[in-house]
Protein backbone atom coordinates (compact mmCIF):
# COMPACT_ATOMS: atom_id res chain seq x y z
CA UNK A 1 0.00 0.00 0.00
CA UNK A 2 1.10 3.86 -0.90
CA UNK A 3 0.42 6.56 0.62
CA UNK A 4 1.76 10.29 -0.91
CA UNK A 5 2.20 13.25 1.28
CA UNK A 6 2.97 16.52 0.65
CA UNK A 7 4.45 19.59 2.60
CA UNK A 8 5.09 23.28 2.16
CA UNK A 9 6.93 25.57 4.55
CA UNK A 10 7.99 29.54 4.60
CA UNK A 11 10.46 31.43 7.07
CA UNK A 12 11.68 34.91 6.97
CA UNK A 13 15.05 36.19 6.65
CA UNK A 14 16.73 37.92 9.26
CA UNK A 15 20.01 39.23 10.19
CA UNK A 16 21.99 37.69 12.90
CA UNK A 17 20.70 33.59 12.25
CA UNK A 18 22.47 31.07 10.83
CA UNK A 19 21.12 29.76 7.47
CA UNK A 20 20.68 26.01 8.02
CA UNK A 21 18.25 24.53 5.10
CA UNK A 22 18.30 20.66 4.59
CA UNK A 23 20.45 20.21 8.05
CA UNK A 24 23.40 22.05 6.39
CA UNK A 25 24.53 25.50 7.51
CA UNK A 26 24.70 27.63 4.16
CA UNK A 27 27.01 30.97 4.55
CA UNK A 28 25.16 33.89 4.09
CA UNK A 29 24.69 37.28 5.66
CA UNK A 30 21.52 35.96 6.47
CA UNK A 31 19.19 33.01 8.24
CA UNK A 32 16.08 31.90 9.32
CA UNK A 33 13.92 33.55 11.83
CA UNK A 34 12.05 30.38 13.95
CA UNK A 35 11.03 29.13 17.20
CA UNK A 36 13.53 26.04 16.43
CA UNK A 37 16.51 26.30 14.25
CA UNK A 38 13.92 27.40 11.55
CA UNK A 39 15.10 24.68 9.42
CA UNK A 40 12.36 25.07 6.15
CA UNK A 41 12.94 22.10 4.89
CA UNK A 42 13.49 19.58 7.26
CA UNK A 43 10.16 21.31 8.25
CA UNK A 44 8.54 20.89 4.84
CA UNK A 45 10.38 16.94 5.15
CA UNK A 46 8.61 16.45 8.07
CA UNK A 47 4.95 17.80 7.32
CA UNK A 48 4.96 15.97 4.19
CA UNK A 49 5.75 12.44 6.03
CA UNK A 50 2.69 13.63 8.48
CA UNK A 51 0.98 14.28 5.97
CA UNK A 52 1.17 10.62 4.13
CA UNK A 53 0.50 9.09 7.46
CA UNK A 54 -2.18 11.44 8.28
CA UNK A 55 -0.69 12.48 11.46
CA UNK A 56 -1.35 16.48 11.41
CA UNK A 57 1.29 18.83 11.14
CA UNK A 58 5.01 19.72 12.99
CA UNK A 59 2.59 22.36 14.63
CA UNK A 60 0.58 19.79 16.42
CA UNK A 61 3.51 17.76 17.32
CA UNK A 62 6.29 19.92 18.10
CA UNK A 63 3.95 23.47 19.63
CA UNK A 64 6.33 26.85 19.26
CA UNK A 65 4.73 27.64 22.40
CA UNK A 66 6.60 24.89 23.93
CA UNK A 67 10.28 26.17 25.70
CA UNK A 68 11.47 22.53 25.15
CA UNK A 69 11.72 23.06 20.82
CA UNK A 70 13.54 26.72 21.22
CA UNK A 71 16.30 26.84 19.41
CA UNK A 72 15.45 22.72 18.50
CA UNK A 73 17.49 21.28 15.98
CA UNK A 74 15.31 20.74 13.11
CA UNK A 75 17.27 16.95 12.38
CA UNK A 76 15.73 15.66 15.82
CA UNK A 77 12.18 16.89 14.84
CA UNK A 78 12.16 14.97 11.35
CA UNK A 79 13.56 11.74 13.63
CA UNK A 80 10.94 11.85 15.84
CA UNK A 81 8.94 11.94 12.82
CA UNK A 82 10.40 8.97 11.25
CA UNK A 83 9.69 7.13 14.08
CA UNK A 84 6.18 7.40 13.11
CA UNK A 85 6.25 7.05 10.34
CA UNK A 86 8.14 3.72 10.93
CA UNK A 87 5.97 2.60 13.48
CA UNK A 88 3.06 2.89 11.51
CA UNK A 89 4.83 0.10 8.72
CA UNK A 90 6.24 2.33 6.27
CA UNK A 91 9.40 2.81 4.35
CA UNK A 92 9.79 5.98 2.13
CA UNK A 93 10.04 5.32 -1.94
CA UNK A 94 11.32 8.95 -2.31
CA UNK A 95 10.86 12.44 -1.26
CA UNK A 96 11.38 15.28 -4.16
CA UNK A 97 12.00 18.50 -2.44
CA UNK A 98 11.95 22.42 -3.99
CA UNK A 99 13.36 25.42 -2.15
CA UNK A 100 12.16 28.52 -3.27
CA UNK A 101 14.94 31.17 -2.51
CA UNK A 102 15.64 34.20 -4.94
CA UNK A 103 19.49 34.39 -2.93
CA UNK A 104 21.88 32.50 -1.79
CA UNK A 105 22.69 29.94 -4.89
CA UNK A 106 21.56 26.50 -3.36
CA UNK A 107 23.18 24.71 -5.89
CA UNK A 108 26.95 24.10 -4.65
CA UNK A 109 24.89 22.55 -1.35
CA UNK A 110 21.74 20.49 -2.71
CA UNK A 111 24.26 17.11 -2.86
CA UNK A 112 25.14 18.07 0.77
CA UNK A 113 21.13 18.27 1.99
CA UNK A 114 20.65 14.81 -0.24
CA UNK A 115 22.55 13.35 1.68
CA UNK A 116 21.48 14.08 5.18
CA UNK A 117 18.00 13.93 4.18
CA UNK A 118 18.59 10.17 3.04
CA UNK A 119 20.19 9.66 6.83
CA UNK A 120 17.45 10.93 8.43
CA UNK A 121 14.97 8.87 6.30
CA UNK A 122 17.08 6.12 6.47
CA UNK A 123 16.92 5.48 2.30
CA UNK A 124 19.75 6.16 -0.17
CA UNK A 125 20.62 9.20 -1.63
CA UNK A 126 19.07 8.25 -4.98
CA UNK A 127 15.44 8.57 -3.48
CA UNK A 128 16.15 11.99 -2.20
CA UNK A 129 15.87 14.67 -5.15
CA UNK A 130 16.68 17.89 -3.70
CA UNK A 131 15.95 21.25 -6.31
CA UNK A 132 15.94 25.25 -6.08
CA UNK A 133 14.25 27.80 -7.70
CA UNK A 134 13.94 32.16 -7.30
CA UNK A 135 10.61 33.53 -8.07
CA UNK A 136 12.35 35.71 -10.94
CA UNK A 137 12.76 38.64 -7.98
CA UNK A 138 8.78 38.38 -7.75
CA UNK A 139 6.98 38.45 -4.34
CA UNK A 140 8.51 37.79 -1.00
CA UNK A 141 11.04 34.92 -2.13
CA UNK A 142 12.00 37.71 -4.87
CA UNK A 143 12.32 40.38 -2.31
CA UNK A 144 14.46 37.81 -0.06
CA UNK A 145 12.33 38.71 2.45
CA UNK A 146 12.11 34.85 2.84
CA UNK A 147 12.46 31.24 1.66
CA UNK A 148 9.63 29.03 1.10
CA UNK A 149 9.50 25.21 0.21
CA UNK A 150 7.40 22.47 -0.84
CA UNK A 151 7.97 18.49 -0.79
CA UNK A 152 5.72 15.69 -1.78
CA UNK A 153 6.72 12.48 -0.12
CA UNK A 154 6.02 8.55 -1.35
CA UNK A 155 5.99 6.33 1.52
CA UNK A 156 4.85 2.38 1.03
CA UNK A 157 3.69 -0.20 3.66
CA UNK A 158 6.93 -3.09 4.44
CA UNK A 159 6.29 -6.63 3.82
N1 LIG B 1 18.31 29.82 -4.72
C1 LIG B 1 18.55 29.16 -5.89
C2 LIG B 1 17.73 29.32 -7.00
C3 LIG B 1 18.04 28.65 -8.15
N2 LIG B 1 19.12 27.84 -8.20
C4 LIG B 1 19.51 27.15 -9.44
O1 LIG B 1 19.41 28.03 -10.54
C5 LIG B 1 18.57 27.49 -11.56
C6 LIG B 1 17.78 28.56 -12.27
O2 LIG B 1 16.86 29.17 -11.36
P1 LIG B 1 15.56 29.89 -11.95
O3 LIG B 1 14.76 30.35 -10.79
O4 LIG B 1 16.09 31.02 -12.77
O5 LIG B 1 14.82 28.89 -12.77
C7 LIG B 1 17.71 26.45 -10.83
O6 LIG B 1 17.27 25.44 -11.70
C8 LIG B 1 18.68 25.94 -9.79
O7 LIG B 1 19.52 24.96 -10.35
C9 LIG B 1 19.90 27.68 -7.07
O8 LIG B 1 20.90 26.94 -7.08
N3 LIG B 1 19.60 28.36 -5.94
C1 LIG C 1 9.27 23.79 14.52
C2 LIG C 1 8.44 24.72 15.39
C3 LIG C 1 8.68 24.30 16.86
O1 LIG C 1 9.92 24.72 17.32
O2 LIG C 1 8.80 26.08 15.32
P1 LIG C 1 9.28 27.00 14.11
O3 LIG C 1 10.77 26.92 14.00
O4 LIG C 1 8.76 28.39 14.32
O5 LIG C 1 8.73 26.39 12.74
P2 LIG C 1 7.29 26.44 12.04
O6 LIG C 1 7.49 25.81 10.68
O7 LIG C 1 6.77 27.82 12.06
O8 LIG C 1 6.29 25.53 12.90
C4 LIG C 1 6.58 24.38 13.64
C5 LIG C 1 6.93 24.80 15.05
O9 LIG C 1 6.07 24.28 15.96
Amino acid sequence: MFRIGQGFDVHQLTEGRPLIIGGIEIPYEKGLLGHSDADVLLHTVADACLGAIGEGDIGRHFPDTDPEFKDADSAKLLEHVWQLVKDKGYELVNADCTIIAQKPKMAPYVGQMRERIAELLETSIENINVKATTTEKLGFTGRGEGIASQVAVLLQKKN
